[in-house]
């Protein structure tokens, strides 16, 4: 559900609010399987806020990044619309969800009431919240919005990107602090060799442990056919390195409709 447009199943009250009052932008919010991931196929309620650090030329949520657009609620209306739906796995994504402070607050009282959480994130920012499954997907140099391939102009993010995609130390606190899959969108071989080494800087930076098998890797690709050209590459790849594959249901079983 675009909450901007009106949200099916979701009946909670919009604030003139921003984030100086404690509240959160959301993009939608949703109940759908888990489609990426360790918890691929878990029925969880997906809550996506809107904006975002970075500027991948590929990202599926545009709507969070390159052209946010989101109402604000405050995290006690957030909560309750969540508690509308029996389930018990609750995914905080984005945009990027941890520039916003907000979001700590209502993993917070997620946790409270025993929900199991997962954040989506790109790994530059540390929270101070309490997380089940950090799901990091760090972003590679092939994520970066160069002219030739800037959804929305000329490359003006390209730079920007560059310096903020990767944080070595902002991962390694998040692999110490949380349990966590490391996600990495991967658009072809030449991907392997960025990866290789930031799993190795990884692993010398860290206290905890990163095995093969928290390293996810998942076939680029917004729609069926986008994927049907990636994932047999990819998942050669995994085989080939020794790393876990990861499908994206939600493309597979409904083309990464809106609220789903
Ligand atoms: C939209 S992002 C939001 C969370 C956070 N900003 C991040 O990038 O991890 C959610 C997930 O979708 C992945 N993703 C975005 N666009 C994709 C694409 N075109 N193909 C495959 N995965 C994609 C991201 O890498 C991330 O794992
Ligand atoms: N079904 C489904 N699973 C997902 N896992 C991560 C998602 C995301 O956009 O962060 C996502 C999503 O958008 N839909
Ligand atoms: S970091 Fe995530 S939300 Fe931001 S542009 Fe990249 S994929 Fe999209
Ligand atoms: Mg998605």
């Amino acid at each position: 559900m675009p909450v901007a447009n009106d949200a099916p199943g979701v009946d909670i009250e919009r604030t003139d609010g921003d984030a100086e009052t404690g509240d959160l932008p959301i993009n939608e919010l949703f109940q759908s399987l888990q489609g990426e991931g360790r918890l691929a196929g878990v029925p969880s309620v997906f809550v996506r806020t809107s904006g975002c650090n970075l500027r991948c030329w590929f990202c599926d949520s545009y709507h969070t990044s390159w052209e946010p657009t989101h109402d604000w609620f405050a995290v006690d209306d957030v909560l309750g619309a969540i508690e509308d739906y029996d389930a018990d796995h609750v995914v905080l994504t984005g945009g990027e969800p941890l520039i916003h402070d907000s979001s700590e607050a209502l993993l917070e009282r997620l946790a409270d009431r025993g929900y199991h959480t997962t954040v989506e994130t790109n790994g530059t920012v540390v929270p101070d919240a309490p997380i089940d499954l950090a799901s990091v997907s760090p972003k590679l140099a092939s994520s970066t919005p160069t002219a030739d391939r800037d959804p929305d102009g000329d490359g003006e993010w390209a730079d920007r990107h560059e310096e903020r995609r990767l944080d070595l130390d902002a991962l390694a606190d998040l692999v110490d602090t949380y349990d966590t899959q490391l996600k990495f969108v991967v658009t072809g071989r030449e991907d392997m060799a960025e990866i290789e080494r930031l799993v190795e800087r990884l692993r010398d930076a860290a206290s905890a442990r990163v095995r093969d098998d928290d390293v996810l890797l998942m076939p680029e690709g917004q729609t069926r056919d986008q994927l049907e050209a990636t994932r047999e590459t990819v998942a050669d790849l995994a085989l080939e390195f020794g790393y876990r594959y990861t499908p994206r249901l939600h493309v597979d079983l409904w083309n990464d409709a809106p609220g789903t």
